[in-house]
């Protein structure tokens, strides 16, 4: 029997969580990511602390990762000053072949951005279904301070944003709250031509804590496709990510 559309995202997402253990080593300091592919690789990593085979810490994207890297017991670092990443491991909603991404589908972009930005290596890990020829498609999330949102809708709206205010999972007469307490909002622009001018207005607009495009932060992606895992690089033709030796 063929495996499902489903069966095979998630084995693409675990085969590009498993190569991303290349790329950890002894002592590091690492950034968690947030979504199903990042809790893949928390889980792996975990694995591989508990049974003595490695010694990192780390910081977590979300509290759903916290409590997953808890529940592994990895050493978990609060935000300080001065402190920085070896590596985060992280996963997008789309990227595009400039390693350009559209994040925060699961809400977290706002601590996704803190620490790709404290990193000096952003691998990210993801299936064979994120990989867009334009980004756009995924609606665009937008972490928004409550009081902001009417201004923020109308702003986003002028833009050709067509946003909505994300409701909560579990309550759909709620709106959803990113761990900060902010309010997200989904822009449906479909294509974005110009993503690096997009994120210059969204950054102009007040009330917007923070948007899901992460432009010139990620150093590699990690992409499952099929029984494969290949590595792209800005600028550089895709390798097997098992051949792969730039490792940080
Ligand atoms: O806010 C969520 C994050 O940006 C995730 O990394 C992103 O939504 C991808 O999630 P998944 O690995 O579950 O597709």
């Amino acid at each position: 029997m063929q495996p499902s559309t489903q069966e095979q995202t998630d084995k693409e997402k675990q085969l590009a969580a498993t190569a991303a253990m290349r790329w950890v080593r002894d002592g590091m300091v690492i950034g968690l990511g947030s979504g199903s592919t990042a809790a893949q690789f928390i889980t792996l990593l975990g694995q591989e602390l508990r049974d003595g085979k490695l010694r990192i810490q780390a910081t977590a994207t979300s509290v759903a990762s916290e409590t997953l890297a808890r529940s592994f017991g990895i050493p978990l670092l609060e935000p300080r000053r001065g402190l920085r990443f070896d590596l985060t491991v992280d996963g997008a909603d789309e990227l595009d072949d400039q390693l350009r991404l559209i994040k925060g589908g699961g809400g977290a972009l706002l601590r996704e951005k803190v620490l790709a930005t404290a990193s000096d290596y952003l691998l990210i890990i993801a299936d064979s279904s994120k990989l867009v020829p334009q980004l756009g498609q995924f609606p665009l999330p937008l972490e928004v301070v409550p009081f902001a949102l009417p201004w923020v809708l109308d702003a986003v709206d002028a833009l050709g944003g067509a946003p909505t205010v994300r409701p909560d999972k579990q309550n759909n007469q709620e709106m959803a709250r990113t761990d900060q307490g902010n309010l997200l909002v989904d822009c449906h622009f479909k294509a974005l031509a110009d993503p690096e001018q997009l994120a210059l207005q969204l950054q102009a607009i007040p009330g917007i804590v923070e948007h899901g495009l992460f432009l010139g932060l990620a150093s590699a992606v990690l992409i499952g496709k099929g029984e494969q895992v290949v590595v792209r690089k800005r600028g550089a033709e895709p390798v097997n990510a098992m051949q792969f030796t730039e490792l940080p």
